[in-house]
Parts: C-alpha cells; sequence; structure tokens
C-alpha cells in the first residue's frame, strides 16, 4: 500500500471548535492514523477523551473537545483540477525559421548562417509558435533586431499584449476545465521570465478574467523554466492551508519579443541556441482540495499532489544565467547545462519516490522540455526506456522550449493519453537557474 501522503502525515490544528472524534474519524479514514494516542494527547490538552475506535494496528482512538482556539482543518491531497493552455497564431516550421532568422539578421554573415541552420536541425524541434513574426518586428521595431540597441521598452510593450492574450486564453480553458465559480479562486500567481509590467499580469488577469477584487495575487518574473512547477508546489502548499483556498496558477513566456540578435564579431552565437530552441506559449492551473465544484471530463480533478521536492545543485550557479538589459534579455545556457541536469536528476527523482514503492518505470515522466541534450541526457543518466520521456520530446517538438508553461502542455497530453500509458502515478520535474530541480509527485486520478 502506497504511504500517506506527505501532505497527510502531519495533521494541522489551526483555529476553534472541532473534536478530536473528527479528527480520528478522519485519520481513520485516510489511513494516516499512526500514533493516535499522540495526537489526542497533543489536541486533549489536559481535557477529558473517551475511547472512539481503533486503527488499523490496534491503536486506540480516542475523542474529546479540543479546547478554545484550536481546530483540526481537515485534510485531503491537493490536486490539480483544471488545466489550460494556449498558443500564439503563427506557426513556424523549422527549416522557414531559419530562414526568417537569416532574412532578420540580414547582415548574417555566411558563419552564422550555417550556425543557424545547424541548431535548427540539432534542435529536436520541428515547429515552434510565436506571437509576432520576424518580418513585423523588422517592420515596426526595427531596433530589436540590431544588436545593443536600446530596445526594451518595444519589448516589453509588445508582451504586455501578447502575454496578456496568452495567458487569459490559458487561464480561461483551466477555469472551465474546473467547473468552479470564478469568484471563488482565492489566490492567483502568474509567472513570466520574458515581460515585466507594472500593474502586473496578475492585476490585469483579475480584471479581465472577472476573479473577484479580494484574490491573493503575486506576480513572479524572472523565475526561469522551472516556474511552472514551482507554481505547483506554492499552489499545493497554499491549498493545503485551507480547504477554501482555490489557487489560479498561469505561467506565460514571449520569447519572440526578446530575440537577439548577432554580434558583428561573432561572440555571442549563443544567441541563435536561445533564439531557436524558445517558443511561446502559456498555461494556467487550478489546484485546491477538491470539493463538490469539480466538473471536469471525469467529474473528477486530474492529479492528486503527494510530494514536492527542490534541489539547488551546488556550483552550477553559472549553468543558465539571464541578465536583464536595455537591449532586452541576455541569456547564456552553458554547454554543459544538459550534463549537469542529466546527472543530478536520479539522486533528486529517488528523493521524490522514496517511500512510496515507486520506481521510474513505474511513473510517467512530466520532464522539462528544455531543449533536445537536456531530454536525452536524463534519459541517459537514469537509465529510461526511450518511451518515457516521449510526452517532453513530443511538446518540445511541436511547441519548443516554453519555458514554465511546458510542464502545463505535458501534463495536459499524459492526462489525453492516460489509460494508455497505464501508470497510476507522474512525476513534474522542473529545470532552472541555480541550477535549481524542481519536482512533484503527482497520483494520476483522471481514469
Ligand atoms: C541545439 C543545441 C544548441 C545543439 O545541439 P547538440 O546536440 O548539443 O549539438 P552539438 O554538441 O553538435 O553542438 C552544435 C553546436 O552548438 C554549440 N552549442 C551547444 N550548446 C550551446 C550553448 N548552450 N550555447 C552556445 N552554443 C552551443 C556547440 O558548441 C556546437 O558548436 P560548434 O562547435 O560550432 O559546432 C543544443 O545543445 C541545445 O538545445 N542546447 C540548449 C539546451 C538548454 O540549455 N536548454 C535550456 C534549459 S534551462 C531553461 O529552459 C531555462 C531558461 C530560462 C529562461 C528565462 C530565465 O529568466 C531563466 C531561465
Amino acid at each position: 500500500m502506497a504511504p500517506a501522503s506527505d501532505f497527510l502525515e502531519n495533521e494541522s490544528i489551526e483555529s476553534a471548535g472541532a473534536t478530536v472524534e473528527s479528527l480520528a474519524n478522519l485519520a481513520l479514514h485516510n489511513g494516516s492514523c499512526k500514533d493516535p494516542g499522540a495526537m489526542v494527547t497533543e489536541l486533549s490538552n489536559g481535557l477529558p477523551v473517551k475511547k472512539l475506535g481503533s486503527c488499523a494496528d490496534g491503536a486506540e482512538v480516542s475523542s474529546g473537545y479540543v479546547p478554545y482556539g484550536i481546530t483540526m482543518v481537515e485534510r485531503k491531497p491537493p490536486c490539480i483540477m483544471g488545466m489550460g493552455t494556449a498558443n500564439p497564431p503563427h506557426l513556424y516550421r523549422m527549416e522557414d525559421f531559419s530562414a526568417l532568422v537569416k532574412m532578420a539578421n540580414f547582415n548574417c554573415p555566411p558563419e552564422a548562417a550555417s550556425f543557424v541552420e545547424r541548431i535548427c536541425k540539432l534542435s529536436g524541434i520541428k515547429q515552434k509558435y510565436t506571437a509576432v513574426t520576424a518580418n513585423f518586428i523588422h517592420d515596426n521595431f526595427p531596433n530589436i533586431y540590431k544588436f545593443g540597441e536600446p530596445s526594451l521598452d518595444d519589448r516589453f510593450a509588445l508582451f504586455a499584449t501578447e502575454g496578456m492574450r496568452m495567458a487569459e486564453r490559458a487561464a480561461t480553458e483551466a477555469l472551465q476545465d474546473w467547473g468552479g465559480k470564478r469568484g471563488d479562486i482565492t489566490h492567483l500567481i502568474t509567472y513570466s521570465s520574458t515581460g515585466m509590467l507594472s500593474p502586473a499580469i496578475d492585476l490585469r488577469l483579475q480584471q479581465s478574467l472577472g476573479l473577484a477584487s479580494t484574490v491573493k495575487h503575486h506576480s513572479v518574473s524572472f523565475l526561469g523554466c522551472h516556474a511552472g512547477v514551482i507554481g505547483l508546489r506554492t499552489a499545493a502548499e497554499i491549498a493545503l492551508a485551507d480547504a477554501r483556498h482555490r489557487v489560479l496558477v498561469v505561467c506565460v513566456e514571449v520569447a519572440s519579443v526578446q530575440a537577439q540578435n548577432i554580434d558583428p564579431g561573432l561572440t555571442r552565437l549563443n544567441n541563435i541556441v536561445t533564439l531557436t530552441i524558445f517558443g511561446d506559449g502559456a498555461g494556467a492551473m487550478v489546484v485546491g482540495q477538491p470539493g463538490d465544484e469539480v466538473r471536469s471530463m471525469t467529474g473528477r480533478p486530474w492529479f492528486e499532489i503527494h510530494r514536492c521536492r527542490s534541489k539547488i545543485v551546488p556550483e552550477s550557479s553559472n549553468c543558465i544565467t539571464v541578465n536583464l538589459t536595455q537591449h532586452g534579455l541576455d541569456a547564456n545556457l552553458e554547454k554543459d547545462l544538459p550534463k549537469k541536469v542529466g546527472v543530478n536528476t536520479g539522486p533528486f527523482v529517488d528523493g521524490l519516490l522514496e517511500g512510496f514503492g515507486l520506481e521510474y518505470g513505474s511513473v510517467n515522466w512530466a520532464a522539462h522540455p528544455g531543449g533536445k541534450p537536456i531530454l536525452d541526457m536524463v534519459e541517459k543518466c537514469c537509465g529510461l526506456a526511450p518511451d518515457q520521456l516521449q510526452i517532453s520530446r513530443s511538446v518540445l517538438e511541436n511547441k519548443g522550449n516554453m519555458g514554465p508553461a511546458s510542464v502545463v502542455f505535458v501534463l495536459e497530453e499524459i492526462r489525453k493519453q492516460g489509460k494508455n500509458l497505464n501508470r497510476d502515478w507522474t512525476i513534474a520535474l522542473g529545470f532552472g537557474p541555480g541550477i535549481s530541480l524542481e519536482g512533484v509527485l503527482l497520483r494520476n486520478i483522471y481514469h
């Protein structure tokens, strides 16, 4: 039998009025009752308690009245109850994309041109979506394509329109998928690394989605590609604090407005790598302890969240760096990043699975599709079968690296293919600056 969830092991006692009896019932119900005597001692605070029943292990469960100031909050595992994704309208096949890059860099020297072509072929990406076309930028915001020219204001202005459009579409889809009332969303968290606004996306979404004006909101910028998994972890922790919490997490990236040109001295070929691998997309999730409002296709939430884990890999802080400059985001991805992610992922996943009786082969892997060599190294270092990263690979192949939104696309696809995958658990993995590894263990309840 799987152990009790990390989120159910320590029952919390928060405000006032509940009986120990309800705690004991819950503990019996969810199987987390391991040491009921200790719970009652802690709760009853010297007040009389009476025997209620026994746990499976024979230990006694008692009931009594919890003194004023302490109430047990009934906990169910937080769940992903709704998901939504969005891409912008312009689809580029990578062979066309390399032609466009060459055109946009109209002084592109032959060495750089052939590098572009090579990187496009090696990227593992067949196509991706962009909010703005190279022609549009070329004609309307020429500074964006001029190496080192101030252009941050233009980039952020484009982000404001295009990012909001996508964020709103993904969030709307997630809200519909969840099925509850918009006014019941208690928390809103938005993430983006390609744009920064004030009022930020969270405030704008509150208005455009018609969320309550009392919604507790956060907007986090420049966290990086693991922000989707961080969002899931943060939402789970918020959801756990109160069964009434409903958390909307929205990740949006408009990488196409952060395109960087190659410098005349060709010292910044790295810009070609980022230009090639990043695609535009948004992903949104509604997280909470499920109530009666869930009206998804199956009438159930999609995934239960059972464990969250974070790890910062020592001596890796230079592997992913992104500077905000007057000419936009200046990103550097070290060439040994894929290897470092690969060798550290196995031990990290071991900690995520520990105690659940799960192995690498018994879970779906929703690994961040950060780039082909990253997935190759994870597959190789963890000894995975070729099909295990197939969904991450297909998201990369068809949409590129959409940063934190990517994991929502991968989870959506896992849900779609659910029955055929025939596994009861999924791990969502994010890789970001640090190098930070982020992981969430999910129980699949979609089938
Ligand atoms: C398509 C690439 C570029 C090449 O494919 P390959 O299989 O490695 O091929 P090669 O090893 O033959 O390399 C081909 C050429 O590319 C060069 N190259 C090989 N990686 C590189 C390289 N990172 N640079 C710059 N040249 C290179 C390599 O040196 C070589 O050049 P040359 O010697 O002239 O043949 C591939 O390496 C690749 O996809 N790399 C990018 C993977 C990657 O780092 N993904 C990002 C994951 S993390 C993330 O998503 C978070 C982002 C983030 C976002 C926002 C934030 O605010 C914060 C964070």
